[in-house]
């Protein structure tokens, strides 16, 4: 640090020193290269004479002005136009045609208009550093995730929720960027102003020492302006330093306390009063209520394809009672997300109906909460507050349930972290606990501990598997996974995927709780294992062993007998 400020301060000196290396072997004429010695005496002068403050501020307070209503004008703009990319492409000609002019032409048009003055200045300067907020805020919202924006669309944002809470926090650092940009153009703007008619500024005084060939005090005005940016930059800099303290992975205390955290939530109690926090959504009632209908989800027919390539999913049918759990494998590319988009209403489909609890899919519904492969975690807001972005979409004004969720989760500690100081296992904790706050009866769940190591799976499974299970009426659950071993020791039921339908479906003949080890000892474990397996692959080898009879666990949760004849044509019946 300390090193770096010496390098920092030894700058300025060599430049001096190289310019009065140049002024004594006469490198460029004395009127075009007066020493540094001759520049600081007219710098001097022009503080003691009066003239430099009042011209500065006059500059300054324009070149403020114009920056300030560009932020105004062009952040909302910028926005806007990022979330609207019809209006964009119609206007995008335009603008970039405004954008190209030469600014500086229409100094005759502000002077008209305002007079010459602190009126004209600043508009030149607006003119110009207006694009800058615009363009860069435009680039920020488009560098919002699409995970971000699936997820606002699954919580039910407006558009007004969408603009406030994602768009303009997405585009912050490209908004800080605009403001350290911007103070030059409308510097530009302002003092190219001033240069060609003012009463005041910077400008005026270069204009009125260069006429008669007076050169020091030119540079010295330059140089005070550039000192005087410097220190607006980095004002600006420790402004973004404060609202950006969520980009920084913190190595404090903090982080490593947070870290140990991990294993505490291993053993983290899923308290019986956690689903009933009087915080949960205003809607929650009728959740639970959905929660106990015969079938959640009934799937006839459905096809859906991307453009002209053939159909991912190919009048596929799917019935899910409520309470289950439904394993869904498949292998890359086969249609498993499509078939929770179509479920949460984020993707329709071509052909065939669905319905979810008796309605067809709509995205934003408090019944149905997705959990995707990435956390897509909001850095800019800490643990609490992503936990609390559902409750907070819907309205809600109580942030009980949220901070229950936290610690259901075992991360009450961690609270106020940002992503970036946390694990990837308490990412995906946090991102559990945000799709469970809102209690919703179905839950999607596309691959979300997929990124893990092995124990943090497990640990995150075991949750699952608790809040699952807690309270009167458990939550249907469609849980798309690549890992046949997780699909035998999550669901009750487990469907491949293969062609775009269902090739394969199988009630999970085991009692509940399931140990991993003791799971795979078992000797029908593997030969429902390979079954499955074998269907996954796009053109099954019919299967011509013998049938397989399996039998369940004694266990409440698989007592009524099921004996399933494996193969490719295993059908569920409930
Ligand atoms: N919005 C989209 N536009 C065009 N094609 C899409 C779109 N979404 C998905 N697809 C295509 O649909 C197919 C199925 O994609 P999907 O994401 O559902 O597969 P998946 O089984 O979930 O794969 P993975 O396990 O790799 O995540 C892919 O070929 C994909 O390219």
């Amino acid at each position: 640090m300390t090193a770096r400020w010496l390098w920092r301060a030894a700058v300025p000196l060599v430049v001096v020193g190289l310019w009065q290396v140049a002024y004594q072997l006469e490198l460029a004429s004395g009127v075009l290269l007066p020493s540094p010695r001759a520049v600081a005496e007219a710098g001097l002068r022009l503080h003691s004479s009066g003239e430099l403050w009042p011209n500065l501020w006059s500059t300054l307070s324009a070149a403020l002005g114009a920056l300030v209503l560009s932020a105004v004008v062009g952040v909302p703009l910028g926005v806007l136009l990022g979330m609207l990319p019809r209006t964009w492409a119609v206007l995008a000609p335009y603008l970039n045609a405004v954008n190209s002019m030469p600014r500086i032409a229409l100094a005759p048009v502000f002077f008209v208009a305002f007079g010459i003055g602190q009126g004209s200045k600043a508009a030149l300067g607006f003119s110009v550093a207006v694009f800058v907020f615009l363009m860069n805020a435009r680039i920020g919202v488009l560098s919002a995730d699409d995970d971000h924006r699936r997820l606002f669309a699954v919580l039910g944002a407006s558009r007004l929720q969408l603009f406030g809470k994602l768009y303009v926090p997405v585009a912050v650092p490209a908004i800080f960027t605009a403001v350290r940009l911007g103070v030059v153009f409308a510097l530009l703007g302002v003092v190219g102003s001033e240069i060609i008619a003012s009463r005041a500024g910077v400008g005026q005084l270069i204009t009125t020492y260069s006429a008669t060939l007076t050169m020091a005090p030119v540079y010295a005005l330059l140089l005070v302006i550039a000192v005087f940016t410097s220190l607006l930059t980095a004002l600006v800099g420790a402004v973004e330093g404060v609202l950006l303290r969520w980009q920084r992975a913190d190595p404090s205390p903090g982080r490593s306390r947070s870290r140990t955290g991990d294993g505490d939530a291993r053993g983290a109690a899923v308290t019986a009063g956690s689903r009933t926090g009087e915080g949960s959504a205003a809607d929650a009632g009728a959740a639970v209520r959905s929660r106990t209908e015969a079938n959640v989800l009934e799937i006839r027919s459905v096809s859906v394809r991307f453009g002209a390539s053939p159909s991912v999913l190919s009048e596929l049918t799917l019935t899910v009672p409520a309470g289950q759990f439904v394993a869904v494998v498949g292998a890359s590319g086969v249609g498993k997300s499509t078939l929770l988009n179509v479920v949460a209403g984020l993707t329709p489909a071509d052909a065939g109906d669905v319905t979810v609890f008796g309605r067809p899919p709509d995205a934003g519904r408090p019944d149905v909460g997705y959990m995707f492969a990435r956390d897509a975690l909001l850095p800019w807001r800490t643990a609490r507050r992503n936990v609390e972005l559902g409750l907070e979409l819907r309205g809600s004004t109580s942030r009980e349930h949220a901070r229950q969720m936290l610690d259901v989760v075992g991360l009450s500690t961690a609270a106020d972290l940002y992503p970036s100081q946390l694990s990837q296992g308490m990412r995906q904790r946090v991102a559990l606990a945000r799709t469970l706050a809102c209690d919703p009866s179905l839950l999607l769940m596309d691959e979300p501990f997929a990124a893990l190591d092995a124990i943090t799976r497990s640990t995150l499974r075991d949750m699952l598997l608790k809040l699952w299970d807690q309270g009167t009426d458990r939550r249907t659950v469609l849980f798309v996974t690549h890992d046949l071993t997780e699909a035998l020791l999550l669901a009750d039921r487990v469907i491949t995927l293969a062609d775009g339908a269902i090739r394969s479906d199988v009630r999970v003949p085991y009692g509940r709780p399931r140990d991993q080890q003791a799971l795979m000892a078992r000797p029908d474990y593997r030969t429902l294992h390979d079954h499955l397996r074998a269907d996954l692959a796009p053109d099954p080898v019919p299967t011509t062993g013998p049938a397989v009879d399996l039998a369940p666990d004694a266990s409440p949760a698989t007592s009524s007998p099921v004996h399933r004849r494996l193969g490719p044509l295993t059908r569920w019946r409930a």
